[in-house]
């Protein structure tokens, strides 16, 4: 395809997510409907749609739609002004490109440096003070920080390999990657990303993707040999992994949604690690540890989620508070006297961390803090919250 015909792909995509629809549902839904296009097509049309949705306002902006939701096509005439590159190089009468620019389009528009605050930095007007409640002087490079592509990383499974030797490993398959201070497991990947699914250090489990901010939360745990542990919003089991390869623990998962541990069992065996899944009334009341990773609004990882920058509501936020609070309240009375309860997001908000954990320390008063942590953006992956809490022996 040329460079016109996936920026014409793009357009379609975002206008269909403008509509309503799931960016990765619409993308794979494309690639269906035209297998003619390769990988690199694939991967340059994702990059165009996802590049559009972390910078939402500013590229509408420069694409002339203002304040208002801009189409398809503003978003990639915005982003193609954002980059200073000429857009009739791609807006033009070629077969499969997007109809050349129209004399309004031509019009000059007003400089991002006078675009209102949320413009510039790409976040709905009514998430900038719950930024920047937590943020303070922050918040302006935490958001900038969000608007860009986030890495990727891999967590080196120390059951199976050391750092160097998982680098041997990737970079026989063509992968460079460098060691990350977020965490001593952590590797940024700075060539052949998308070769790592593929290469053989991931296939033999001597690494996995996870991002780097998630394995230092894992980091903060107090695990040892022996525990008997929970991660009771287990999902596709990423944070059971990294703990089962921390320390040699006898590990359960559970999962509201059982469907989305399906992940798990092939994970688990490809990593060395023996996993458990179970439903809430296999649970036991003895576990020295319970990992809580609540669903949340993902306002850390909007560099790697952005969609659900756009799509969170106030009703949506107090729906997930209350979701949280009545996940700590399900799994207090999972721990043995003396035994851990920590609670994650992947949020940056007061409250869906901080205020959520003094409502429950506030109503149990069997539990104290250990030590909590935000972990910013601006640390290099997404950001997140993690709060250790011990029950009373
Ligand atoms: C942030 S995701 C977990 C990600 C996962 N720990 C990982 O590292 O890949 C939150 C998970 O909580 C689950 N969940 C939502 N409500 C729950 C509840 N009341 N009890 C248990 N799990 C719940 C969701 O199905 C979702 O899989």
């Amino acid at each position: 395809m040329t460079p016109a015909a996936r920026l014409s792909a793009a357009i379609d995509i975002l206008d269909d997510v403008r509509a309503g629809e799931n960016a990765e549902r619409m993308l794979t839904s494309w690639a269906r409907a035209n297998r003619f296009a390769g990988s690199k097509d694939r991967a340059a049309i994702r990059d165009h749609v996802f590049d559009a949705l972390r910078c939402r306002r500013s590229y509408g902006w420069l694409g002339g739609a203002g304040e208002g939701q801009a189409s398809g096509r503003q978003l990639m005439l915005g982003a193609l002004r954002a980059a200073q590159a000429d857009p009739d190089a791609l807006f033009c009468e070629a077969r499969f490109a997007p109809p050349p620019l129209t004399a309004e389009e031509r019009l000059p528009v007003p400089p991002l440096a006078g675009a209102p605050e949320g413009v510039r930095l790409d976040c709905p007007d009514w998430l900038l003070p719950l930024y920047r409640e937590t943020l303070g002087a922050e918040t302006a490079p935490v958001l900038e920080a969000l608007r860009h592509r986030a890495a990727l990383f891999l967590r080196v499974n120390r059951r199976k390999a050391t750092l160097a030797y998982a680098l041997e490993v990737l970079a026989a398959d063509g992968i460079a990657a460098v060691p990350h201070p977020l965490s001593e497991t952590a590797l940024r990947v700075t060539r052949g990303a998308r070769a790592v699914a593929r290469s053989q250090a991931y296939l033999s489990g001597l690494v996995e993707i996870q991002d780097a901010g998630s394995q230092a939360i894992i980091d903060a745990l107090p695990l040892e040999d022996g525990m008997a542990v929970l991660d009771y919003c287990a999902g596709g089991g990423g944070k059971a992994l990294a703990m089962g390869a921390r320390a040699d623990l006898r590990l359960t998962a559970h999962d509201v949604d059982a469907a989305r541990m399906q992940d798990i069992a092939p994970r688990a065996s490809r990593a060395g690690i023996a996993i458990a899944t179970a439903r809430a009334s296999g649970l036991s009341d003895r576990y020295d540890l319970v990992l809580c990773d609540v669903p949340c609004s993902g306002s850390g990882a909007f560099a790697r989620s952005p969609q659900g920058k756009w799509a969170l509501t106030p009703d949506r936020l107090g729906q997930l508070t209350r979701i949280q609070a009545q996940i700590l309240a399900e799994v207090a009375p999972r721990l043995r006297p003396g035994g851990y309860l920590a609670y994650a997001t992947c949020s940056l908000f007061r409250c869906e961390n901080q205020e959520r954990i003094a409502a429950f320390l506030a109503a149990q008063p069997d539990f104290t803090p250990v030590r909590d942590r935000l972990i910013s953006p601006l640390e290099g992956g997404d950001g997140f919250y993690i709060a250790v809490l011990q029950k009373r022996l």
